[in-house]
């Protein structure tokens, strides 16, 4: 065995991971016995145990972990993420459930969103553009770009936002992942042939997180996720949600119960900001599914 080091997890598949150590190379890694709770972005403590191969002996202390979690599993997007941009676009419609679940997960594990609204350049974008005024409304930054219509443009807007950063990029299918990628990564596809090669497996590209760095330094990373559709929160109780939506926490404390639900009580502060227009409808419509979601027992 060689001296111990720190890497940084680049892939992971099982008990399977790719460690890139601190001159960028990529060394195929275990874990110790059956234990795999490393994801991407984490940093390790491993040694080599051959030319090509390592062991994993510890996972160094993390920032943060981006995960979601249903009623069966619980999945990681990543961990020590600076950023997280949520791509949607004028078209396909975005969903506001989707949309809302994400920015409720990364909140609270502490993670700073960017929506990103792409295709500007189609006239459906009005609409989503107004589907998006309670999101600005609340103080969320929303950036509107052309990703395949104005690239330079967008690579200019992107760049100093995302630099010396590790920023997630999650979005729904059809809103223009690929295009955003290929356009500040211009050898991704590189990039995943060499992170699969490390790991011997040209499968599970699409199933797993994607590291990419977008510079020589390799100081700025976008990781590329799948699994935005099916965005459980389970891992946070249902009395704690409203604390994770901006625009309810001003009203947060100021109902008659302190337990308040904020679904039926007399004297809640919520609905009167409902009422009154400073909650909207849709956003208060998810907060009362997500309620009864993750207040309802576990169906196994
Ligand atoms: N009009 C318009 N079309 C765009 C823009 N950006 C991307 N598209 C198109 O939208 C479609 C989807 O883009 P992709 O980059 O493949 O989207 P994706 O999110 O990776 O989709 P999946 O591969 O299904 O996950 C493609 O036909 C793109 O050419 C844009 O700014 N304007
Ligand atoms: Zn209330």
């Amino acid at each position: 065995m060689k001296p111990a080091q720190i890497g940084l997890v680049v892939r992971g598949h099982g008990r399977h991971y790719v460690v890139e150590d601190e001159n960028g190379e990529r060394v195929h890694c275990l874990t110790r016995g059956k234990k795999s709770d490393c994801v991407v972005g984490d940093r390790v403590r491993w040694q080599r145990s051959s030319d090509h191969e390592g062991v994993i002996d510890k996972l160094e202390p993390r920032r943060n972990l981006l995960f979601r979690q249903d009623e069966w599993k619980t999945k990681s997007f990543a961990a020590n993420l600076d950023r997280l941009l949520v791509l949607v676009a004028a078209e396909p419609q975005f969903s506001e459930s989707q949309l809302t679940r994400a920015l409720i997960a990364a909140d609270s594990a502490g993670i700073t969103t960017d929506i990103l609204l792409n295709k500007t350049d189609l006239p459906q974008a009005e609409a989503a553009r107004q589907r998006l005024a309670p999101y600005k409304a609340m103080g969320q930054r929303v950036l509107e770009l052309s990703l395949k219509g104005r690239p330079d443009e967008a690579r200019e807007t992107l760049m100093p936002l995302l630099e010396n950063q590790a920023t997630l990029v999650l979005g729904p299918s059809g809103t223009g992942k690929s295009t955003l990628i290929n356009l500040l990564v211009p050898d991704a596809g590189a990039q995943v042939g060499e992170i699969s090669q490390a790991l011997n497996s040209g499968r599970h590209t699409t199933t797993t997180t994607q590291w990419y760095w977008l510079d020589d330094r390799r100081e700025t990373a976008l990781l590329d996720s799948p699994g935005f559709q099916e965005f459980g929160l389970r891992q946070i109780p249902a009395p704690e949600l409203a604390s994770h939506m901006a625009d309810f926490k001003p009203f947060l404390g100021e109902c008659r119960f302190h337990n308040c639900s904020h679904r039926h009580e007399p004297g809640c502060a919520v609905l009167t900001a409902v009422e009154a227009g400073k909650i909207s409808p849709s956003r208060y419509r998810i907060y009362d599914e997500l309620w009864q979601e993750l207040s309802s027992p576990p169906r196994y």
